[in-house]
This record gives C-alpha cells, structure tokens and sequence, in this order.
C-alpha cells in the first residue's frame, strides 16, 4: 500500500485514540535491516494516527538529564532581576530566559504561565564558564551564540552534555522516520547537517484554585520543527494531547521513557500524512514542574518540500513552500513578539 493509500486507510477511529504507543528503541541501530524496518513500520502507525509516541530504551543515562535539571532548577531559584539580565527577548536570536506570561502558544490564550531557558547547539568542551564563543555552525539569525547565567557555574557544562545526548538520538531517529516514509534513510543526512535544534528547559508553578480560562502552563499548539524529543517530571500529570474526536487525552510521564512527538516540519515535508498534534500543559498538581523539550528541525536554509509520494491527485499540496528558518522565526516572532 502507497503512504498515501494508507494514510486514506487510517480511519477516524485510529485517530480518537486513548493513550499513545510506547517504542522500544534497544534495535534503533540494529544491523539489520529488518529489524530497522519492523521499528519504522512501529513508528509509521503512530505518525499517522497520533503524532505522539513514548521512546524506552533511549540510551540517554538518568545522570545527564539530573545534572542539567538541578542546574536549571537553581537558575530558576534566582532573583528576577538576574535572570532577567539574559531575557530572551534582548538576544538576537530568542536564547536565553523568558519570564512567565512571556510567550502566548495559542493565539485565542492570554500568555503561557510558564518560565523557560532556551539553547542552542554549540561544541563540547567548553573551556569556560559563562557567555559561550558562539555558534560555530551559525549561518541564520536564528543561529549564533547561547547565553548563560554567570551565577550557576555548572549549568552551561551539564546543559549542553544533555542537549548532545538528545540531538544524537535525534540523528537516530530521523532514518528511522525516513523509512517509516518509505524514502532512503539517508534522506535526512544533508538536510540535518548543523543541527538545528533547540532546547527548553521549563518551569511551570502550580496552577491550583480558580484559574483564569484564558491562562494556562502552555496553550493549546502545535510544535514547529520536524519532531520534540520530551522529558517530564515524573509523577505529575499536566500534558494533555487532542485527538480527533476534539478529547484531551493525558500523557502521563512514564519512567525511563521520553515522550516524541511530531511538528510542523514534518506535516509539511509529509502533506500531512504525519500529524503534528495539537496538545498542551495544565499543572494542577499541587506542585511546580519542569519539563525539557528539545525541537529538532531541519537545517534552517532548508526548504520544507514535500516528499513526492506524500502527494496525489487525491491528496494535492496542502502547504506553500518556505525554508525552515523562515517558519520557525516567524513562529518566534509570534510567541515572544519582537
Ligand atoms: O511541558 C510539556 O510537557 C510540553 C511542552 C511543550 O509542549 C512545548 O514546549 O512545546
Ligand atoms: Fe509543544
């Protein structure tokens, strides 16, 4: 069956789903072909119908995901006007901290009730603390150097350890993703080449009592770049993801696992054949949570084309062509205003 015929076969009640898939990933690099393929055609049912699947087995030790969190829940800690000194919105390029309320996902919203540090790529070993040499791979506005808080020494050191555990399970993922797409599995290599990914580490404070409608830990969105590698605190649920029959569905945080989920590149790159969910974050648990997404696009001088079997005379070109650079600015520009 073509991916068009069987993204036509994939009924709404596929797509009502109550939970999401687990996969194992202990043969993501199996010699194998037919094992490689066993695990796209895993990852392929859930592109199609859900657009979210857990990962076990990711290789990513507990340690570095520990090291980072402590480091930020530090920086978290701080006076406001510490952190404020490396506010997002004064960088060119959005890295850095944003402030809760700062960033609005969902446009019908009033304002994420969340804080959040974002990063980018950037080259081990670092040899100092503090403000980093910049990006070496930088070629976009989007691009070009991270900014660290001179008040939390280890932070810098123990981010950009787990930023690179999850951009190399990223580079393992996307052949996996290609031939779940039935195209080569190198199809990604050239196109994935400076890592265009973005990580954010999160705080979102208890949201218990009245609530304003309006203001919630993230509105209801989709995500920007090809997939979202996510670590939740554990023990608390607050992610929430739509299905098709218009139900919030929880995804609860499930030890030793990540959550990926899929965005809007690759609904781009697939004609929609792969669902970029929408889904959001209540934390009314009666404590605060942290959570790490990393969002791993395409480079950003890419052009989102669609894949050729992705399209059919049923299923004409659903979105205009831009490069990835373009749509994630513009994607930035509206959550955070510029
Ligand atoms: O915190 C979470 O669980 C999800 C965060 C999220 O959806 C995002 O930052 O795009
Ligand atoms: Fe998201």
């Amino acid at each position: 069956m073509s991916l068009v015929e069987a993204a036509a076969a994939a009924s709404e009640a596929d797509c009502a789903f109550k939970n999401i898939p687990i996969i194992d990933l202990s043969n993501i690099s199996s010699p194998d072909p037919a094992v490689r393929r066993g695990l796209a055609d895993e990852v392929r049912d859930a592109c199609m119908n859900v657009g979210f699947f857990y990962v076990k087995n990711h290789g990513v030790p507990d340690r570095v995901i520990d090291s980072a969190l402590s480091n930020a829940k530090y920086f978290f800690g701080l006076p406001m006007e510490l952190k404020m000194k490396i506010e997002n919105k004064t960088t060119p390029n959005w890295k850095g901290y944003s402030p809760l309320l700062s960033g609005n996902n969902d446009p019908n919203g009033k304002g994420d009730l969340q804080e959040g540090f974002e990063f980018g790529w950037e080259s081990p070993p670092l040899e100092r603390e503090g403000d980093s040499e910049g990006k070496a791979n930088g070629v976009t506005v989007l691009d070009g150097k991270n900014v660290w808080p001179f008040e939390v020494p280890g932070f810098r050191v123990a981010a950009v350890e787990y930023y690179h555990a999850l951009v190399n399970l990223g580079k393992l993922l996307f052949p996996i993703f290609a031939l779940a797409l039935d195209i080569d599995e190198t199809f990604f290599d050239d196109k994935t080449k400076t890592s265009a990914a973005l990580m954010r580490i999160i705080h979102y404070p208890d949201q218990t009592g009245p609530t304003d409608e309006g203001v919630i830990g993230i509105g209801a969105h989709t995500d920007w770049e090809c997939f979202t590698i996510l670590w939740q605190e554990p023990n608390i649920q607050a992610l929430q993801v739509l299905n098709a029959d218009k139900e919030w569905i929880d995804i609860p945080p499930i030890t030793g696992t990540f959550v990926v989920n899929l965005g809007d590149q690759f609904a781009r790159w697939t004609n929609d054949i792969f669902k970029s969910t929408v889904h959001r974050v209540i934390n009314r648990s009666g404590r605060r949570r942290f959570s790490t997404p990393l969002f791993f696009g395409t480079d950003y001088g890419v052009r989102l084309e669609p894949i050729p079997s992705c399209i059919s005379p049923d299923r004409p070109l659903k979105y205009e062509v831009v490069t990835a650079g373009e749509y994630v600015k513009a994607k930035l520009e509206a959550t955070y205003g510029r």
